[in-house]
């Protein structure tokens, strides 16, 4: 029982993660740190020694030679350690960086990104080397270094006092070990997870990431935030600052105590020393070395290890706690098989694509957004999903993607249940644009095919897109590197109508387009979905927009009200039955003006 608790605590998951991570420079700096705790021991009794062949009129070569080594010895090994130690903390966060990176990346769905609960160990196993919290890991392994050299070697010296007395090295390890108890109590923030102080370091934090990156500077200066994002950004860090102080403050009462405590013990002890010393029971080797022992043995005291350890060991706890709850929450279950079930065969061309029955919920919630939820997309056709806003749309993108698996109901690629097939080469036959796709801050040539490819399979696809005379294949898409650029929201979406097309070309076909075309200008939309249809004409491809323009140039449509699909059909009969879609399409269908290149007005009667 003793034993677990021992190795669950955070100071040993801490040197276990350290030693386990980094073995060989782990060693060294154990060595030194070995040497450097038994160094004030080691001088007390060379001291003595030296003092006792004075006295005596002996030679002093090797007491004095040894006394020459000790000196050197500890002249060097600290800042030999210091730099073990920074060397070793910088391999360390790299690996709890690394460790981070797997738990986040392995999954193969997102569900453990999206776990609330888990958002404030993710906050701190990512965030541990800012300094926001404590000072960085390999600034750290320093504090680390000095308080555990301290408390050893203040062990280490009061076991010299066994030579004196059995009671003398008991009663000072009491004494000054009750002191390290007492104050430790003071140095420590120990109820840093309160949701108080969760909630104002959140607060903090949002307060100066918004006012610090460019997206939110527009609005944070048109709805006149600033002063706001300052005042909030104060008081959450006040706040924060006055709890800190309040709970790691000196506590007067413990240092009284710890005052008393060790007084009586050392002028006990000393007075001792002293008496034996008059009354002839020790040389003066003796007494010299156990004073000098006795105050090394106050190394002891506080030291800031507590603080040191709880600063140090903070991310290896959380990450700890994470990787087997993000495991959990991000992993997807693929059903046992059943005897005599064979693995599917390979497919081939485009699917037909089936929703039986599907219901689903997002985890942590109990509300389904798709219930019951049939749907057949026939192979190769082009097909659109439409439906009000929070009607579910994205989430059955999702699901298709197999980001995450319904809770009834299944999916059925040609028949074959989507989590039966392997789902790295589902996603292979992939191809989407999502709403929130990602600008790369990468050349324009990662930007439409992240994994390599030909120079021309990238020009093809971004002329298929509209978007070839935007910049040079190598160009970075960032103004953040030498000869970056950025581009307008409807480039980047041409960009990313790009990166799915070439996706298409290399061989994927299944094409997903979560709004694809939002952010284009009324013509630019119409040519480029046409041209997106073309070059995806072999695919089955689905068309999530509320872009009746778009929408209408599709095969089937249908539309989802409650996470059901109430209507399904092709434009021509959708309008004709005079249901949901055809308000939705009338309503949009109405006459709208634009202006032309030359500014003049031009009205479109219907979409
Ligand atoms: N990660 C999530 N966790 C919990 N609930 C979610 C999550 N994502 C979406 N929802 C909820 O699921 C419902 C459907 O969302 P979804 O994004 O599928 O709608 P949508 O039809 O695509 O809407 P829109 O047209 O606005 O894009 C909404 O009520 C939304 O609040």
């Amino acid at each position: 029982m003793a034993r677990t608790q021992l190795t669950q605590r955070p100071s040993w998951r801490f040197f276990v993660t350290m030693t386990r991570a980094v073995p060989g420079l782990s060693a060294v700096w154990w060595a030194l740190l070995a040497l450097r705790s038994l160094l004030p021991a080691a001088l007390a009794v060379c001291t003595g020694w030296l003092v006792g062949a004075v006295a005596a009129g002996s030679d002093l070569t090797t007491p004095l030679t040894a006394f020459g080594i000790l000196f050197v010895a500890a002249q060097v090994a600290p800042p030999l350690h210091q730099v073990i130690g920074t060397l070793l903390g910088h391999r360390l966060s790299n690996e709890l960086n690394e460790r981070l990176l797997t738990a986040t990346l392995e999954p193969d769905g997102i569900g453990h990104l999206e776990r609330g609960d888990l958002s404030n160990d993710l906050t701190t196993a990512r965030d541990f080397d800012l300094g926001m919290t404590g000072p960085p890991m390999f600034i750290n392994m320093d504090f680390v270094a000095g308080s555990v050299v301290l408390l050893l070697a203040g062990v280490a010296s009061a076991l010299v006092l066994f030579g004196y007395s059995w009671w003398a090295p008991l009663l000072l390890l009491a004494a000054w070990g009750s002191t390290h108890w007492l104050l430790r109590e003071s140095g420590v923030w120990r109820d840093r997870n309160t949701d108080e102080v969760k909630s104002a370091r959140r607060h903090t934090d949002y307060a100066y990431t918004l006012a610090t990156e460019p997206a939110a500077a527009k609005e944070v200066r048109l709805f006149g935030f600033d002063d706001w994002l300052l005042e909030r950004f104060r008081t959450n860090r006040l706040r924060l600052h006055e709890l800190q102080y309040a709970a790691t403050r000196l506590r007067e009462r413990s240092l009284l105590g710890a005052l008393v405590i060790v007084l009586c013990a050392n002028g006990f002890l000393l007075f001792m020393i002293a008496r034996d010393a008059y009354a002839g029971a020790l040389t003066l080797q003796q007494t010299v070395t156990f004073a000098g022992a006795a105050f090394g043995a106050s190394l002891i005291a506080f030291g800031g290890l507590s603080w040191a350890m709880d600063v140090a060991s903070a991310p290896v706890m959380a990450l700890e706690a994470l990787e087997p709850e993000m495991h959990a929450a991000g992993s997807l279950v693929t059903p046992a098989p059943r005897p005599g079930d064979r693995s599917p065969p390979p497919r081939r061309g485009a699917p037909e694509i089936r929703f039986e029955k599907v219901t689903f919920a997002y985890p942590g919630t109990d509300r389904p957004v798709l219930r019951d939820f049939d749907l057949t997309i026939p192979a190769g056709s082009s097909f659109a999903i439409v439906g009000i806003n929070g009607a579910g749309k994205t989430t059955i993108a999702k699901l298709l993607c197999r980001l995450y698996d319904p809770q009834a109901g299944a999916i059925r690629i040609d028949g074959v249940d989507l989590r039966e097939l392997p789902i790295a080469q589902w996603r292979s036959e992939l191809a989407a644009v999502f709403q929130d796709f990602v600008r790369y801050e990468l050349p324009l040539r990662d930007n439409v095919m992240p994994l390599g490819g030909e120079d021309a399979a990238a020009s093809a696809a971004l002329a298929a897109a509209g978007a070839d005379r935007l910049a040079g294949l190598d160009t970075p898409m960032a103004k953040g590197y030498p000869g970056g650029i950025d581009v307008s929201g409807g480039q980047w979406q041409r960009i990313a109508l790009a990166r799915a097309i070439a996706k298409v070309e290399a061989g994927a076909d299944v094409v997903l387009l979560d709004e694809p075309t939002a952010m284009l200008d009324v013509r630019g939309e119409a040519e480029i979905f046409s041209r997106v249809l073309d070059a995806t004409a072999h695919a089955t491809t689905i068309l999530i927009s509320h872009r009746f323009s778009t929408v209408r140039q599709v095969d089937h449509i249908c539309v989802v009200e409650e996470g059901r699909a109430v209507e399904v059909g092709s434009h021509d009969e959708l309008v004709a039955l005079g249901g949901r879609y055809r308000t939705m399409y009338d309503v949009q269908a109405s006459r709208f003006v634009e202006l032309d290149d030359e500014g003049e007005e031009v009205v479109y009667e219907s979409l």
